[in-house]
């Protein structure tokens, strides 16, 4: 949940006021209730620039960035790296931005229509190994949704972005969206722990597995989890992940990685979970068995050399 405050524009061309580096700005990438993004070219380097309406907020978010990428490799890949932070004028006023790493990719939500919702499981199982290192450095990610999570386009890694909501553990989560909060779920408070992620991931799960018209005609004065649970067991390529989606959903998983283990279990079984009405290999099951199984082994190779690097 965020508030409405004035996000300055940036200029077509500056140049930072204490590091000097000359940015080009290219167009805007996104605009939230927090901040603007953009892309800029700076020495002929893409690179994503953040300015937000509070300075302290852009610089807490830089301070998640810096401690993401010192030191070990590890933390990289969770999100872009960090390159700049600076000051700059705005119409008189001084103005605190970041520029990042440009990831050149589509936000996940768009990547899964492109594709098709049986890349959900492998997606998550990456999702979780980021969330996974973010827990272990002893914060919650807080706003996850699929708009905060990028698939880059190169090689189908997911890296997470807008770090507004980082929590540090045992706070209350600082920023969230309602359609993928536990306390908005009645499922439990707003306390930064594991399961409050585990739990947003868990009703992303859903969200993008399921047609855009049925996930709106959820009434949303009405929001329980047994709404997650009943569509999880009626959709194919939910059902076999139906054991891990539940637990996280009642908050029974202490860390991202045990849920982690549970999914890959799923994926490496195969078809072992396809609903058994299913089973003539018709409709999205026959394609979990065929060519996407394949496909989705491949990925999540690819995904576990990525957690094997951790
Ligand atoms: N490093 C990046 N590389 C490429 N695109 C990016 C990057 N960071 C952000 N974007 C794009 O810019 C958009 C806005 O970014 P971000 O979510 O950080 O802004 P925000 O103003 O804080 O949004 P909100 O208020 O909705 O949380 C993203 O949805 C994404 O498309």
């Amino acid at each position: 949940m965020s508030f409405n405050r004035a996000i300055p524009s940036l200029p077509r061309q500056f140049s930072g006021k204490w590091n000097q580096k000359t940015y080009h700005v290219l167009r805007e990438l996104g605009r939230g209730a927090n901040g603007a993004v953009y892309l800029a070219s700076q020495g002929g380097v893409p690179r994503a620039v953040k300015i937000g309406a509070e300075g302290m907020d852009i610089l807490m978010e830089v301070n998640v960035l810096k401690h993401l990428q010192q030191g070990r490799n590890d933390r990289t890949s969770v999100a872009p790296l960090l390159c700049d932070v600076d000051d700059l004028r705005i119409e008189g006023k001084s103005c605190t931005f970041y520029s990042m790493e440009y990831l050149d990719g589509e936000q996940l939500n768009q990547y899964v229509q492109r594709r098709g919702a049986d890349w959900v499981p492998v997606l998550m199982i990456q999702l979780l190994s980021r969330l996974s290192v973010l827990h272990r450095y002893g914060w919650v990610f807080g706003d996850l949704k699929p708009e905060n999570v990028m698939v880059t386009h190169t090689d189908s890694q997911v890296r997470l972005i807008d770090f507004g909501g980082v929590t540090k553990i045992g706070n209350a989560v600082r920023q969230f969206t309602e359609e993928y909060d536990r306390a908005a779920w009645l499922a439990g408070d707003r306390r930064a722990e594991a399961a409050y992620d585990l739990f947003s991931l868990a009703v992303m799960t859903v969200r993008l597995a399921t047609r855009p018209e049925d996930w709106k005609s959820l009434q949303v004065e009405r929001r329980h989890t047994t709404l997650l649970c009943d569509i999880i067991r009626n959709n194919d390529s939910l059902y076999p992940y139906r054991h891990p989606l539940v637990k996280a959903l009642h908050g029974q998983y202490a860390t991202a990685e045990e849920m982690k283990s549970e999914m890959i279990a799923i994926v490496q079984k195969g078809s072992v979970g396809t609903r058994k009405k299913k089973a003539s290999g018709s409709g999205a099951a026959g394609i979990w068995i065929g060519g996407f199984f394949v496909a989705s082994m491949l990925l999540l190779a690819g995904t576990l050399y990525y957690a094997w690097l951790m």
